[in-house]
């Protein structure tokens, strides 16, 4: 073969090879985001690495982070900023639906997140008619199975914009922008009237909240009287030793890459329920035996996350993804890392589930 024929062919076969690499292997499994698509959010380009800088020493000692009034404040806003950082990169990796999920014998995850979610709308025995808050609503992936699973119309709020406006995306996308509304704002003071939602849910959200007497609070000021709650949280189990220098360590390190000041302990939840005024209906760690690993997803991945952190790494040299994405990519690939010890060893569930009842009123009981 002449030289000329070979370089031709080397060439064609070398941009078949990046495409498949990054547009095919690189696609997202719920399709829709692609890696040369990675933004930062609302961030712009030039601002990514020192916001990444900026979230990394706000959230490196995230025991700290809570306990004085004044940095409880900023975690909001810096929740936010770690959802610019992170929000593509989860939609790429891992889909709309921003939690885990116990594994399903022959179903794909696809199928155990939407059971998952569905879980929760047959708990609060949503149906068509009902208007239901989703709390840290995330791009809108429980949102929209909970709607078609009930027929119910769902409110969704959440601190960060950019995923206000990838849920109202996904949602007209899916034909159900009529029934799915998506609104910017914050969980621990929320822009809805009293007694305004039949019934709500947070999946994986509320960890985020510095005191979760103030979300929950807020849930219960928004539910009508008689209205339940579910919420999936991220704790300690009675298996977590504080005196366990590995413990302590996998449990630092669930909390720096995933945002949170400080998780709570699994037994401190229905209290912090009842002190803001809800009954306890049902208390469960959905993540115990009979149901498979939730992390297994995460055990799986390690060649995704190789082929992954390739792709990052060439599109942020070809200019094409933000400075900086690398790094945010990098400290995901360690928090799965914590993740996946936490739930082997048991010390951390990240879906422990309550079932609330905000009390009838006394004048509805004696109807
Ligand atoms: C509830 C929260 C988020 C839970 C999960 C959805 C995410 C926690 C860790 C994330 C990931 C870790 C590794 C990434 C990987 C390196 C990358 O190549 C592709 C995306 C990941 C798999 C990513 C996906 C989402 C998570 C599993 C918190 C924040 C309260
Ligand atoms: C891990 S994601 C889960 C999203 C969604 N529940 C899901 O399962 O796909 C956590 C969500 O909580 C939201 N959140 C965190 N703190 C918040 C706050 N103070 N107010 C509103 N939303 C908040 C984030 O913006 C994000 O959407």
């Amino acid at each position: 073969m002449e030289a000329a024929t070979m370089a031709w062919t080397a060439a064609v076969v070398g941009v078949g090879l990046v495409y498949w690499f990054v547009w095919v292997m690189g696609a997202a499994e719920v399709k829709g985001k692609r890696a040369v698509d990675l933004k930062m959010g609302s961030i712009t380009n030039d601002k990514v690495q020192d916001k990444y800088t900026q979230y990394w020493s706000f959230f490196r000692r995230p025991k700290e982070t809570a306990t004085t009034a004044a940095s409880a404040e900023k975690v909001p806003a810096f929740v936010d900023t770690f959802y610019n950082l992170v929000t593509d990169i989860y939609e790429w990796g891992w889909g709309q639906s921003f939690h885990f999920s116990p594994s399903l014998p022959g179903h794909s995850h696809r199928d155990a997140t939407r059971v998952h979610e569905e879980r929760v709308a047959d708990l609060l025995g949503a149906k068509p008619g009902h208007r239901l808050l989703d709390v840290g609503c995330g791009v809108g992936g429980p949102m929209r199975a909970i709607a078609a699973h009930s027929g119910s119309d769902v409110v969704g709020i959440t601190i960060n914009e950019y995923q206000v406006n990838r849920a109202r995306a996904h949602n007209r996308k899916a034909g159900l922008d009529a029934r799915c509304e998506v609104v910017c704002g914050n969980f621990l003071s929320m822009p809805f009237p009293d007694a305004s939602f039949d019934g709500a849910y947070s999946i994986e959200a509320t960890c985020h909240a510095p005191r979760l007497q103030d979300v929950y609070g807020e849930v219960f000021r928004v539910l009508k009287p008689g209205g339940l709650y579910v919420s999936y949280e991220w704790v300690t189990t009675s298996l977590y030793r504080g005196e366990d220098s590995e413990h302590v360590e996998c449990i630092h390190g669930i909390e720096r890459g995933d945002a949170l000041p400080g998780l709570r302990r699994q037994d401190e939840i229905a209290s912090i329920a009842k002190e803001v005024g809800f009954e306890v209906v049902k208390e469960q760690d959905l993540a115990l035996p009979p149901a498979l690993p939730w992390w297994t997803r995460l055990k799986m991945g390690r060649i995704a996350y190789w082929r992954n952190s390739l792709v990052v790494r060439v599109l942020t040299l070809l200019r094409i993804a933000p400075k900086g994405v690398a790094e945010v990519h990098e400290m995901l690939y360690e928090t799965a890392q914590h993740l996946t010890k936490g739930g082997e060893t048991g010390i951390f569930t990240p879906m422990h589930m309550v079932l609330l009842r905000k009390p009838a009123s006394a004048a509805e009981e004696a109807k």
